[in-house]
């Protein structure tokens, strides 16, 4: 017999790990509890507001900078044609990833780490044995602005990996800064305004594999979750896979030709004083084709402060938000466990609670024992997939939050229970966000899983 590959000696390890146990479970995430099967709209195609890049530079500018600011408030994201990212480069990009994630995974590993702050890291697929669902994408996420910084550290095979990829990451950071100006503009704030607080561009190349059935419950491949950016810019190859909340129902964004989908993120929230809501996405697997996705977030520099635009408060919009350093965010979001449509309300201006407060696994102060990685964030832990019919459910957590205008929330059930049925305690709609926190109460192995369900959930 064989030796177990590395992926295999991790997966033991993980599901040793992640055996669920009957400790507290303090944690209750309906957006990313398990997902219904049945019942959820998708939409009929037309549904994707499309936005001409070009307008933006002609005379009618303003009437483009108004369509983006309606696109902006009333979904959240937007598709972008003519943004001038050549085709080629466009090509070229998908077809590293696809090449990249269809390397002997050996080579893939290599990327590995456990280090959220690391340039670049590999993160694979995983089970979440709790809820009995297995979350399929693989994903090579590093730095890449300015491309020349970074692009060294990049995987040198295939070999035009460093070359194709940095043509594109080039490319797609001009869309993103004109698409910055014009949602400056849109909030009626100087064209500059964001601009002047951006600083890096990540890319995450989302990697879904075409899946099999299996006796789990149900497959995602990227659960339920809101972008900690200012916008993320999406490049899809042709697979459907996109799924958004608008007008309370699920809808499906499919791949235009050539086109780039803009998506509000938890920055752009903060700043707009919640005038442009971050967007709640999740992508789901196809049974027969793997996808290929390209993610560029965006964010600020790590001293920006985020809180709402002065200019956008005024007696009838009180600041919804404190100000906040970019930096106080993006620890936060390792330090406090909340599903992602939360996180931002730790900095709620009625919030008196200090997230520095909650110990930090990922960046432990001095002498709090740094946590061993869990090997489980690399492994790709199952020998199979499931791919069931995907769909999942309105958020009422979301809804509570006052963060989407649901009218109704939909039942959570599923065809089958799950095999470990583990209740959350009940969720009372006028709840705290606080209650969504960590208990120190919370065991080891639950720390380890539900650290890697957040990583996994903030598209990071
Ligand atoms: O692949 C997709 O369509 C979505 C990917 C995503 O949401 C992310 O990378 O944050
Ligand atoms: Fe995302």
């Amino acid at each position: 017999m064989s030796p177990p590959t590395m992926l295999q000696q991790a997966d033991a390890h993980h599901l040793s790990l992640s055996e669920p146990k009957n400790g507290p479970f303090t944690y209750t995430d309906p957006l990313s509890e398990v997902p219904t099967l049945s019942g959820v709209d998708t939409s009929v195609d037309g549904s994707t507001p499309i936005i001409d890049m070009e307008g933006l530079l002609g005379p009618q500018r303003s009437e483009f900078v108004k369509q983006i600011g309606h696109a902006c408030e009333k979904n959240g994201f937007f598709a972008v044609k003519n943004h001038g990212i050549p085709e080629m480069k466009i090509n070229n990009m998908l077809d590293t990833a696809r090449d990249f994630f269809h390397l002997p995974e050996e080579e893939r590993l290599k990327f590995r780490s456990s280090d959220p702050n690391s340039i670049i890291r590999l993160v694979t697929g995983f089970q979440d044995k709790t809820r009995n669902i297995f979350v399929s994408r693989q994903s090579l996420k590093f730095h890449c602005h300015p491309v020349e910084d970074f692009k060294n550290q990049w995987p040198s095979t295939p070999p035009s990996f460093r070359e194709k990829v940095g043509e594109y990451c080039a490319s797609v950071r001009k869309v993103e800064v004109a698409m910055l100006e014009a949602i400056s503009e849109s909030l009626g704030l100087e064209r500059d305004f964001i601009g002047k607080i951006l600083k890096g561009h990540y890319v995450s190349i989302n990697f879904y594999p075409a899946c099999q059935e299996s006796e789990l419950n149900v497959t995602f491949g990227v659960r339920t979750h809101t972008d900690p950016t200012l916008i993320t810019i999406l490049m899809q190859d042709d697979v459907p896979g996109l799924q958004v909340i608008n007008d309370d129902k699920w809808i499906d964004v499919n791949p235009i030709p050539n086109a780039v989908v803009v998506h509000v993120g938890d920055m752009l929230q903060a700043l707009s004083n919640c005038r442009y809501k971050s967007l709640l996405h999740q992508a789901t697997v196809n049974c027969e084709k793997e996808r290929v996705s390209i993610a560029s977030f965006c964010y600020p520099s790590d001293d920006a402060e985020i809180g709402p635009a002065k200019k956008l408060i005024d007696d009838d919009h009180p600041a919804i938000y404190k100000d906040f350093t970019y930096k106080e965010f993006h620890e936060s979001m390792w330090r406090v466990k909340c599903s992602t449509a939360k996180r931002l309300d730790l900095f709620k201006a009625e919030c008196d609670y200090s997230p520095a407060q909650a110990p930090n696994p990922a960046f432990p102060s001095p002498g709090q024992p740094q946590r061993k990685a869990p090997l489980s964030l690399f492994a790709t832990p199952l020998p199979v997939s499931t791919i069931l019919p995907l769909q999942s459910i309105a958020p009422p957590l979301a809804k509570a939050a006052g963060l989407f205008p649901f009218p109704h929330t939909r039942p959570l059930h599923l065809s089958q229970p799950p095999s470990t049925p583990q209740s959350p305690p009940p969720t009372s709609p006028n709840a705290s966000p606080l209650t969504l926190l960590s208990s120190p109460l919370l065991t080891a192995a639950h720390h380890i899983e539900d650290e890697e369900i957040r990583r996994e959930a903030e598209g990071q």
